[in-house]
C-alpha cells in the first residue's frame, strides 16, 4: 500500500446530468462545497439562465443560485475532465440517459444515481439499469429527504451516499468513493452520511413516493394525523421487507433515506406525491391530475414497478398495492384505503408471524 493508495486524490469536479429541480438543487450544493460544477440538460435557454442569471427560473423560480455553475448541452463538452457525474433525471430516463453518456465519460470515475424508482418491466433497481448500461464504474445512490427548493436555498439538509464498499474500502472506509463523495459535497448547509447498502437506499427512495401518495389520499379525502402515523410506520415496515427480499439492512430504511424522506415526504403538500394524492382523495378526477403535468411524479409509475416487483418475490405490501389499485386501476379511492383496516388481524412484529383470526 503506498501512500497515495492511502489518500486518493480529492474530487474537486463534478458533472451533473438534469437541470430540473433536483438537479440545480444539486449544482447549487456542490459549488458551495467548492466544487468546479458542470450542469448538462437539454434545455439551452434555462442553462443560460443558470449560468448568467444564477436563476432557473422554470424548476427553482425566486432561488438565487450561487455563480460560476457551467453549463452545456453537449454530453462530451459535460464530461471531458469531470471526476464523478450525478444522474438526476426521472427514473424513466435513466437507462437512455446512460446510453447517450456510456462512450463520453472518462473511465472508472463514480456515477451516483439521485432519481428515485425501479425500472418499469424490468424490476431493476436504478443502479442495476445503469450497472447494465456503464458495466466499467462504479455506481451509487445518493439519497434523502431533500425537497430541492429548501436544499438550493441552502437550508440545512442531510442525504446518504451509498456505494457498494469493496475489500480495500473496509480496510479504509476514508478513501472508498462514497467517503470522497460525501467530502465533495459536504458545506455549512448540507450534510451527506455514506452507506455501503444500495440496495437498503434505493429501496427507500423508490417506495416511500408510494406511501406519500397513500397519505396524500387520506388526507384529501377528510382524514387525519392518526390516519398518517398508520402509513408511514406500516409504510415504512413495507419498505424494510422489500429491501431486506432483496439482499438490502432493515436497519438502512431507520435512516435518512427511509425513515427521514418517508416522514418529509409524507408530511407536506411540498411533495408532487403526496400533493398529487391529495388532490385525487379531495375528488379530483385522474384524468384531470395526470393530464398535461409536466412535473416528475415517480410515486406514480413506481407504484406499478414496486408492486410487480413485490409480488414476484412474494413480499406483502398492501399499502403500495393499493395505491397501485386506485391509481392504474378502477378500485374506489377511499373504500380501498378504509379496507386495508378490515384485514385480517396479525402481530405487528415480523418476528412473530401470527394470525389472530
Ligand atoms: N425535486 C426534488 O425535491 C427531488 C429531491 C430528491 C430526489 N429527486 C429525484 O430526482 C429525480 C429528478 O427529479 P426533479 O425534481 O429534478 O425533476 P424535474 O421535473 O424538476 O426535472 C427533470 C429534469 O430531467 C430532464 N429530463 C427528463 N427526461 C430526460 C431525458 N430523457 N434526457 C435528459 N433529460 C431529461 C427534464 O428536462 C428536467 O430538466 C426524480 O427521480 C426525483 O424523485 C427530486
Ligand atoms: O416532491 P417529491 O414527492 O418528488 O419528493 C421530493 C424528494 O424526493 C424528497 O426527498
Amino acid at each position: 500500500m503506498t501512500e497515495s493508495d492511502n489518500h486518493p486524490s480529492a474530487i474537486e469536479q463534478l458533472t451533473i446530468l438534469g437541470a430540473g429541480a433536483w438537479g440545480t438543487a444539486l449544482a447549487a450544493i456542490s459549488r458551495r462545497a467548492g466544487q468546479r460544477v458542470t450542469l448538462w440538460g437539454r434545455d439551452a435557454e434555462i442553462l443560460a439562465d443558470i449560468k448568467h442569471v444564477q436563476k432557473n427560473p422554470r424548476f427553482l423560480p425566486d432561488i438565487e443560485l450561487p455563480a460560476g455553475i457551467e453549463t452545456t448541452t453537449d454530453p462530451w463538452q459535460a464530461c471531458k475532465s469531470t471526476q464523478a457525474v450525478l444522474v438526476v433525471i426521472p427514473s424513466r430516463s435513466l437507462r437512455q440517459v446512460c446510453q447517450t453518456f456510456a462512450p463520453h465519460l472518462p473511465t472508472g470515475i463514480p456515477i451516483v444515481l439521485c432519481c428515485k424508482g425501479i425500472e418499469q418491466g424490468s424490476g431493476l433497481l436504478m443502479s442495476e439499469v445503469a450497472q447494465q448500461e456503464l458495466p466499467n464504474h462504479p455506481i451509487g445512490a445518493l439519497s434523502g429527504p431533500t425537497f430541492a427548493t429548501e436544499a438550493a436555498r441552502g437550508y440545512p439538509t442531510a442525504a446518504t451516499i451509498a456505494l457498494p464498499f469493496s475489500e480495500q474500502d473496509r480496510r479504509y472506509p476514508a478513501n472508498s468513493d462514497a467517503s470522497r463523495l460525501a467530502r465533495a459535497l459536504s458545506n455549512d448547509g448540507f450534510r451527506p452520511y455514506v452507506s455501503d447498502d444500495l440496495v437498503g437506499v434505493e429501496i427507500g427512495g423508490a417506495v416511500k413516493n408510494v406511501i406519500a401518495i397513500a397519505c396524500g389520499i387520506m388526507t384529501g379525502a377528510g382524514f387525519a394525523e392518526n390516519t398518517r402515523a398508520v402509513l408511514i410506520t406500516r409504510g415504512l415496515e413495507e419498505m424494510k421487507r422489500l429491501a431486506q427480499a432483496l439482499g438490502g439492512r432493515r436497519e438502512t430504511l431507520s435512516g435518512l433515506s427511509g425513515m427521514g424522506d418517508l416522514t418529509l415526504t409524507c408530511s407536506s403538500q411540498t411533495s408532487r406525491n403526496m400533493s398529487l394524492g391529495f388532490q385525487l382523495g379531495q375528488g379530483r378526477s385522474r384524468v384531470d391530475c395526470f393530464d398535461g403535468r409536466d412535473v416528475v411524479v415517480e410515486g406514480e409509475v413506481n407504484a406499478v414497478s414496486v408492486t410487480d416487483l413485490a409480488r414476484q418475490l412474494g413480499v406483502e405490501m398492501p399499502i403500495c398495492e393499493t395505491v397501485n389499485a386506485v391509481l392504474h386501476g378502477d378500485a374506489p379511492l377511499k373504500e380501498s384505503f378504509v379496507k386495508l383496516w378490515n384485514r385480517p388481524l396479525k402481530s405487528e412484529s415480523q418476528s412473530l408471524p401470527i394470525s389472530l383470526e
